[in-house]
Parts: C-alpha cells; structure tokens; sequence
C-alpha cells in the first residue's frame, strides 16, 4: 500500500532492503575500539524488506511502518530509515526531502541484518529519488556510519567482508548463487553487542571460501556457541534442520538467532519447510533463493 499522502504521485520509488546471511562468520581478534575483526562471506536472500518513497518539497523527512514486524519498532530518528535519510541530507547540505514507507516483512534483531539492509536501500533510494551525483566512497563511509553491516548491504551481492565489516570484495563462490536458501527463526531477538561480548577470544583461524565445499566443511560462525548460550532455542532450529533431504549446509546467520539452511534443489527447501512449519507453527521461515549480482 502507499504511503497515504503520495498515493497519487507518479514519482513514487521502491527498493528492496535484501536480507543479509552470513555463510561464514570468523571473528579473529577483539580490537581496541570495541569492535572485532571479522572474516565473512556475505550473501543476500532474494526477498527483503520494503521501502518506498517520493519526493517532498518542504525538506522534511517523514517515516511510517507496516509488515508483519513493522509492530513495534519505532518510526523516529533512532529508525535506520530515518538515520539513513538524514545523514545523506546534512551531508548534501540539501534541502530535499522525503515520505518514505517501510513495510517491515524480516524479523528484528534476528541476524540477517534487517535494519543495515533497510539503511542501505534508503540510500541507494533517495540517492535515485533526489538524483544527486555521490561518490562510492563518500556513500559506503555514510554507509558505515550507520552500522557494520551496511556497507555491504549497500550492493547486497556475494562479496568477502573483512575489517569490522567496511573492507569488500566481490567473491562469487561456484554453486552459490540462484541456490534455494531456507531461513528459519524461532521467535527471539537478540543483541549483538551481547552476542559479540559472550565470545570466548579463541581465534579459532583463517576463512577459506574459495569454494563452497570448503566453506561448508572449514568455515564457521564463530557468534553461534555465545548466541546458543543466551537463546538456546536455536540449537533446536539446527537440529530441526539437520538430516533433511537434500540439504547441504545449516548454520546460524550474523548474530542470530536466525539460521539458513541450503539446498540442492527447490523441493527439497519446500518439503524442509513445510515439515517445520508443521511442527513449529510459532517459527518465522522464508523460503528464498541466493541473490545474483
Ligand atoms: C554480526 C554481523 O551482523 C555480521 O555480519 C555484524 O558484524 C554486525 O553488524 P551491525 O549489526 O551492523 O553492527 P553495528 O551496529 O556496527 O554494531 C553493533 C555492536 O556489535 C558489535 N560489533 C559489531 C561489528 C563488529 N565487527 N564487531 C563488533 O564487536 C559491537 O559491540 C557493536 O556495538
Ligand atoms: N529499520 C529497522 N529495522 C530493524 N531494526 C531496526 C531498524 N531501525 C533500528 N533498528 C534497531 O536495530 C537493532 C538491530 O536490528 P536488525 O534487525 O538490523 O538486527 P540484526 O538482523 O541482528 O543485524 P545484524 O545481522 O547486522 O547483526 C534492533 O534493536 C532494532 O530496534
């Protein structure tokens, strides 16, 4: 549905904020400025969040959220939407502004970087919307303003991620992309500054994704022992997983609680879920499939 105030404006934009999953997930070191210094290789699901918008002439920004997860989160300025907005806006030192609809279809705070996806899409948004020219550096350092996530995000393709999250490479891993993606949530969200501080400080070494083979037998996440420790629910969504046919790999994503599972095939993702979603209606699943560039 539109936003109510540019229902008949023809200048109405949409970008998808593509859910975020961590293939593999190595945490290396704990830096000096908190943050901790990662290896991951990041794919996006096809399907994401919503975000709409059109142009408003009295430089205002305003927000409003529906979806199935849009209860409950706030539409003021500690929203990402709305962080997103105004940071691009003081950095043009513009007086653009925007209506902007996000219609909430990820669950928050569950791993697969909801509210860095919704972020990222609102700038590639109202860079389009407000057509100004900016430069990709510029974009992904407003980007990491906002989150470690969302630089990544702001592509949303397949690339190795390093740093504490700014550092990316295109990484197209064989076999990955266009792959049936099944990810499953059980209903509880967690911090991930939390889930960061229950790390044990093991650098349990290097991350291999040279091939999917490799990051299916070498790679891990190194967040899913302290996430399983605070929300031990999700050892139950990988053991729901586990043994179905077909499946190839079943890990936690980020800092969870969400866990993906991939597929060798469409219907066997199917068959896996409906069997979840049978024995678990209260479990949030998405049936999707590995985005290509
Ligand atoms: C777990 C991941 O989702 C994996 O992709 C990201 O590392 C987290 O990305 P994010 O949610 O965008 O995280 P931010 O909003 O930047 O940071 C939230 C908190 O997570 C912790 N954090 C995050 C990223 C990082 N490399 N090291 C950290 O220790 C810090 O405690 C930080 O205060
Ligand atoms: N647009 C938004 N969507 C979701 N969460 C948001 C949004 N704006 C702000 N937040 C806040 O950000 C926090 C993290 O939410 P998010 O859904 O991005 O987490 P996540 O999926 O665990 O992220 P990651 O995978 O990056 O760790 C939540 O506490 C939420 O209140």
């Amino acid at each position: 549905m539109p936003h109510p105030d540019v229902e008949a404006q023809a200048d109405l934009l949409v970008e998808t904020a593509y859910a975020k999953v961590n293939v593999a997930l190595h945490v290396r070191a704990r830096r000096d400025d908190g943050y901790h210094a990662l290896e991951s290789l990041f794919v996006f699901a096809e399907h994401g969040d919503r975000i709409e918008g059109a142009a408003s002439d009295d430089g205002a920004i305003d927000l409003v959220i529906d979806g199935p997860f849009g209860a409950g989160l706030d539409a003021g300025p500690a929203n990402l939407v709305m962080r997103a907005a105004k940071g691009l806006q003081a950095y043009l030192g513009c007086q653009h502004g925007a209506r902007l609809r996000l219609t909430k279809m990820l669950p928050v705070a569950s791993g697969i970087g909801g509210g860095s996806a919704d972020a990222a899409a609102t700038l590639r948004l109202l860079v389009r919307l407000w057509d100004v020219r900016i430069d990709a550096e510029e974009l992904a350092a407003l980007a990491l303003d906002l989150g470690s996530d969302v630089p990544a995000c702001l592509a949303s393709v397949t690339q190795f991620v390093t740093g504490r999250g700014e550092r990316l490479a295109r990484h197209d891993v064989a076999g990955l992309e266009g792959s049936p993606m099944l990810l499953v949530n059980p209903g509880v969200g967690l911090s991930t500054a939390q889930v960061f501080a229950g790390w044990d400080r093991q650098d349990r070494g290097a991350l291999c994704a040279e091939s999917l083979e490799r990051l299916i037998e070498a790679g891990r996440n190194d967040l899913q022992a302290p996430a399983v420790a605070i929300a031990p629910m999700i050892a139950d969504v990988l053991a729901a997983l586990d043994g179905a046919d077909g499946l190839r790999l079943a890990r936690m994503s980020g800092s969870g609680a969400t866990c993906f599972a991939l597929f060798d095939s469409e219907a066997a993702m199917a068959r896996a879920a409906e069997t979840i979603r049978a024995a678990r209606p209260g479990w949030w699943t998405l049936e999707t499939r590995i985005r290509s560039a």
